[in-house]
């Protein structure tokens, strides 16, 4: 229920409001002053620097003078840049509050405290008496806004629970310092607003949703105990949203003791980081380290192709016995296992040459000898330090007998006059005899060329990862029972080989890059980030349990938030329902917090009633009471045809001013689709890599480009049984459908795929 506020209330809050508005400007005016102040006063005390100091070097005494009135000139200089910067910041929130200043109010009574009425908005904003005027969203009593009925509602305070009884919730909207609307609402967030929120178009990047956070998406943002946080979610339940929330929430929290540099979000394509790029500038906070699994493995892999989103989408091999058993935890220990039993025996290495490939500098036997040298208390990375140290100490043993060679001779006797100065000491150097400026000479020289192989040794050169990753692969058999995963000895055997076959094209699949990274880094006890605390993945569905467990490897003090839909797994299909199995060994089961999210806010009612037919599973969506047309099938005989029906629905589209994506199956037809368009004369953009930038304006893109986006219209193309016909591509059209805000149409030539059998009444049929 909600009520319209009398009159004379609405009068009440718009004097309300023009007060904290010239309170707001006011305080701007301050503030902007003493930016100017501050600014000027910088730039003159940088100007006058040296004036103030007194340089004398004469002696040292009066030289640590010089050098003290120096640091305190500079202190001085960052002292007044930091109060500048400082303003500055708080300037852009008091023009941010200026536009939005608060969206609600609660009244409520705290036990033994007084009758409280507060505002909330985007920000906290505190009068000249210490007034509190506008709460910040994220402040520990704001939660009752968002979580409770009118009555008794508990909040959580740094110093525990404390229950309130709230008397009143109003939501208002405000354009241009007037109060467009407002209402009184006894529901937690009133449908009212969330539909006027919902009504509004998209556009190509997202919006925050601080307004109108639901209580179960409050729930996900305010967790703070929780070393994994995992959400399942329908299509267009907000998981996305409840995420950004959630960081900007965190930002707050731990203001001081957290960055938005300890904060790592993993998406699923570059479009999607345009799309979402824009959420938290516009709540006030930095953008959180953001990058796809592919970037966060391939930019360690520069030498080697990584398999792409592309061609893991094309990739015919996705579903089979070996790759589910590569994607599971139980590889990912048999690599840690393998990790560990190289502490013994096992590791390979590579010579290292210096000058000529005929006989080795040093011998990879001489570096295995070595290695297996120390102690067995020592471990990989111990060893690997120990080995590294020593190889240098053996390099500068023999650069005296390297000085000696004849290739030194030649060089020396190439040298022009000026080479010859630059190796000296200095311009007047002399030497005994011309013995002694040879030996001189020769020993700059041979230190100058054996520097490449001291880099080599630092930068572990004399490491064989790809043998040793081939040998991980052979010994896996010896280590684990191949047969308990459907997979056969030969059919392993042969699928070593065409991961060797692809080393040696310097190529690498998805699966075997992570595993090898894996094996690198115990072997070399890489240094994992520490300094990151939170790690965001979204569509985890499109995750294996094996990158799920490196990346909790990698980011062994963070906290983990995993959100997916289980229902739109487009990579790892089926496999997916038993992720959420396999990742929540990874975590203390008392600290792992399981969020169902089954209300779809994107679409209308019509599109989400329609879409959730397609699952087979009949998993629980509910949808949201938005109203709008009926999604259409276009059934045609033939392509031309179906291009036929195609311009006529993104026409109609146009007209209506609705932005459209249309969606097909893979790359190809994208392109085929583009250039038949095109050649009628329509205009739509088509996005072929998730390298390009999300544009205004109609889209042709392919299914996996367009996860986690949407758009007011979809228009699915090519839906036919030729295109969609096995089963577990269920998901897969799912996601393509539910990537629509309120119109669907879906056109096919041929026969209509099979998995979109759905009732008679729930889609017009054109
Ligand atoms: N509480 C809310 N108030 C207003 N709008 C909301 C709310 N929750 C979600 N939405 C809107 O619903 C749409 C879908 O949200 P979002 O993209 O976060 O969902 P998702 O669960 O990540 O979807 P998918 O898994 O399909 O990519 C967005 O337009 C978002 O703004």
């Amino acid at each position: 229920m909600f009520f319209m506020a009398e009159n004379s209330e609405r009068m009440a809050e718009q004097a309300h409001l023009d007060q904290v508005l010239h309170e707001i400007d006011q305080k701007g005016d301050e503030l902007q002053k003493a930016i100017v102040k501050d600014k000027e006063e910088a730039r003159s005390l940088s100007a006058h620097f040296y004036d103030d100091i007194r340089l004398d070097f004469d002696d040292y005494s009066t030289s640590m003078d010089t050098a003290l009135s120096i640091q305190q000139q500079q202190l001085l200089l960052k002292e007044r840049d930091n109060a500048w910067q400082v303003n500055d910041r708080e300037l852009a929130t008091l023009k941010r509050l200026h536009v939005h200043p608060y969206f609600a109010r609660v009244d409520f009574t705290e036990p033994g405290e007084d009758h409280e009425s507060i505002y909330i908005g985007l920000a906290s904003f505190m009068d000249d008496q210490n007034q509190l005027l506008i709460y910040d969203w994220r402040a520990p009593i704001s939660s009752i806004y968002y979580d409770g009925k009118i009555g008794k509602v508990t909040y959580y305070s740094p110093e525990g629970p404390i229950e309130v009884d709230m008397s009143k919730k109003r939501q208002f909207m405000i354009e241009d310092g007037t109060i467009i609307n407002m209402f009184d609402t006894d529901e937690t967030i009133g449908d009212q607003m969330l539909m006027e929120v919902l009504s509004e178009k998209s556009s190509i990047q997202m919006k925050s949703i601080v307004k109108t956070i639901q209580q179960e998406q409050n729930k996900i943002i305010r967790d703070t105990n929780s070393e994994l946080l995992f959400v399942q979610g329908a299509a267009g339940s907000g998981k996305t949203s409840a995420i950004l929330q959630r960081i900007a929430f965190l930002l707050y929290r731990y203001r001081g003791n957290l960055r938005s540099s300890n904060v790592i979000m993993f998406s699923p394509n570059q479009l999607f980081n345009d799309y979402i790029e824009n959420v938290l500038p516009e709540m006030g906070e930095q953008n959180m380290v953001q990058m796809t699994y592919w970037q966060f493995i391939a930019r360690r892999l520069p030498k080697m192709h990584v398999q792409n989103l592309f061609e893991q989408f094309e990739d015919q091999t996705a579903d089979t016995a070996i790759s589910r058993f590569k994607d599971s935890l139980a590889f990912y220990k048999l690599a840690t296992r393998y990790g560990k039993h190289l502490n013994q025996s096992g590791m390979i290495f590579r010579n290292i040459y210096f000058r000529t490939k005929k006989k080795p500098f040093f011998a990879k036997e001489e570096i295995k000898e070595l290695y297996y040298s120390f102690n067995e208390n020592y471990k990989l990375g111990n060893r690997i330090d120990a080995t590294r140290e020593e190889l240098i100490r053996r390099l500068n043993k023999r650069i005296s007998s390297e000085a000696k060679k004849v290739w030194v001779d030649r060089e020396i006797e190439g040298l022009t006059h000026q080479q010859m100065m630059d190796l000296y000491d200095r311009p007047d150097q002399e030497f005994p005899s011309e013995k002694a400026e040879r030996a001189f000479l020769g020993k700059k020289i041979a230190i100058k060329h054996l520097a490449k192989v001291a880099r080599r040794i630092n930068h572990n050169g004399f490491l064989n990862m790809p043998a040793q990753y081939i040998a991980f692969l052979k010994a896996v058999p010896k280590m684990t029972d191949l047969a308990k995963y459907g997979i056969g000895a030969d059919e392993w055997a042969a699928h070593v080989d065409e991961v060797k076959a692809k080393f040696k094209e310097k190529e690498i699949d998805m699966r075997d890059a992570s595993a090898y990274l894996y094996l690198y880094d115990q072997i070399t006890a890489r240094q994992t980030s520490l300094d990151m605390r939170y790690c965001f993945i979204d569509e985890i569905q499109d995750y294996s349990a094996f990158q799920l467990a490196y990346l909790r490897y990698n980011f062994p003090r963070a906290k983990f938030t995993m959100l997916g839909d289980l229902n739109q797994a487009i990579f790892t299909k089926d496999e997916s329902s038993s992720l959420l199995k396999q990742i929540s060994g990874l975590f203390d089961p008392e600290k792992t917090k399981v969020v169902q999210l089954t209300k779809s806010y994107r679409s209308t009612k019509q599109l989400t009633d329609f879409s959730k037919q397609v699952l087979r599973r009949g998993e629980k969506i509910e949808s949201f009471n938005r109203q709008g047309p009926l999604p259409a099938i276009w059934a045609r005989k033939n392509d031309d045809e179906a291009i036929d029906a195609l311009i006529s629905a993104l026409k109609a589209n146009d007209e209506a001013k609705l932005t459209t994506a249309i969606i097909t199956k893979d790359l190809a037809s994208a392109e085929k689709v583009a250039a038949a368009l095109k050649e009628k004369g329509a205009k739509a953009h088509l996005i072929s890599s998730a390298n390009q930038r999300l544009v205004e304006g109609d889209l042709v893109l392919p299914s996996y480009l367009a996860k986690g986006l949407e758009f007011d219209a979809v228009i699915m193309w090519g839906a036919s049984k030729a295109a969609y016909h096995e089963l577990d591509e269920t998901q897969l059209v799912y996601t393509i459908i539910s990537r629509a805000m309120y119109k669907l149409d879906i056109i096919y030539s041929g026969e209509k795929s099979p998995l979109l059998t759905v009732k008679d009444g729930t889609y017009e049929a054109k």
